[in-house]
């Protein structure tokens, strides 16, 4: 059974997505761990693309990088091209996470019209849902305001969203970059921020808030350069791109600057290569983490 998030008693009592990972990071550092189980990392591994080799490689990173990472993001693609025995094999996987004390970001990319987001938003936010992650990922491209259905769940439940913003691959910008002050990356940065404003509808406005930016690592000065003031989030920033798409440190630093404290470095395939050996592949991870701290 899945365990209920930590102080559930009301609305009020309950702590935000953001105070949940600020807590996670402070024992365990800011590296997020993407499962990806593409087909030929399964091969490297020794591993059949099935659902079966599926679920020894999910285990195995929850196994061994768990203990290491603030949070694991399972890219559910890579779940769904299995079809339904895909979906159980991260079903399995967010259960289990869960028992163990492992915060997990479903990397789905959701976004549709409200009543259709609705859906979306119990599949993934819902307590009891068979699917239901610590956050998941948004797609704002039908407007910010189309998300309220999962801004809301999230808000009620002490989970979290993170909306793209800035995302690490080269083609995002002929979407999100166009316009100067007025980009759509910077309208989403200020509406979540807006959203964090008061994370818990309590009058707290101290506390870090249930929505987070996707904000990819390799985007350079993109941010500064469209007028996202990053720092003023109130929120997580999930930063994917690390590793095999060629950020690192430095380019951390030059992404975020002064928001630097609410990023969460995201790195899958560079970790994942390290293999089926548990050792190893925790001490990828903790170097990974180490470099970026
Ligand atoms: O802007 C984005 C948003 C999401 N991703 C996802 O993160 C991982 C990156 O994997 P690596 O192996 O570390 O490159 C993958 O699941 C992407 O879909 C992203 O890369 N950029």
């Amino acid at each position: 059974m899945r365990p209920e998030v930590p102080a559930a008693a009301s609305r009020t009592s309950r702590a935000s997505f953001g105070e949940r990972l600020a807590a996670a990071r402070s024992g365990k550092g800011s590296l997020c761990v993407g499962i990806d189980p593409h087909p030929a990392l399964l091969a490297a591994w020794g591993l059949p693309d099935s659902p079966e080799g599926l679920e020894r490689f999910s285990l195995a990173v929850l196994d061994a990088v768990g203990p290491v990472s603030v949070a694991l993001k399972p890219q559910v693609a890579l779940y769904e091209r299995h079809g339904s025995r895909g979906f159980a094999v991260l079903e399995t996987l967010l259960v289990r996470a869960a028992e163990a004390g492992v915060l997990t970001i479903a990397d789905a990319k959701r976004g549709d019209i409200g009543s259709t987001m609705q859906a979306y938003a119990e599949a993934w936010l819902r307590e009891g849902s068979p699917l239901a992650a610590d956050a998941v990922t948004l797609n704002p491209y039908l407007g910010f305001e189309s998300l309220r259905p999962a801004l809301d769940l999230a808000r009620s439940t002490g989970r979290g969203v993170f909306v793209l913003a800035l995302t690490s691959n080269p083609e995002g910008r002929s979407v999100q970059h166009v316009g100067g002050d007025a980009s759509v990356a910077r309208s989403i940065a200020l509406a979540a921020a807006g959203e964090n404003a008061d994370p818990d509808g309590a009058g707290r406005p101290g506390q870090l808030g249930h929505v987070g930016l996707v904000v990819g690592a390799t985007v350079g000065d993109a941010a500064e350069r469209l007028g996202l003031d990053l720092s003023r989030l109130n929120g997580p920033i999930l930063a994917p791109g690390v590793g095999a798409q060629g950020a690192g440190t430095r380019e951390l630093r030059a992404a975020f600057g002064g928001a630097l404290p609410l990023v969460l470095p995201t790195s899958s395939r560079a970790i994942l290569a390290a293999g089926p050996d548990g050792t190893r592949l925790r001490t990828a991870a903790e170097r990974t983490r180490d470099e970026l701290a």
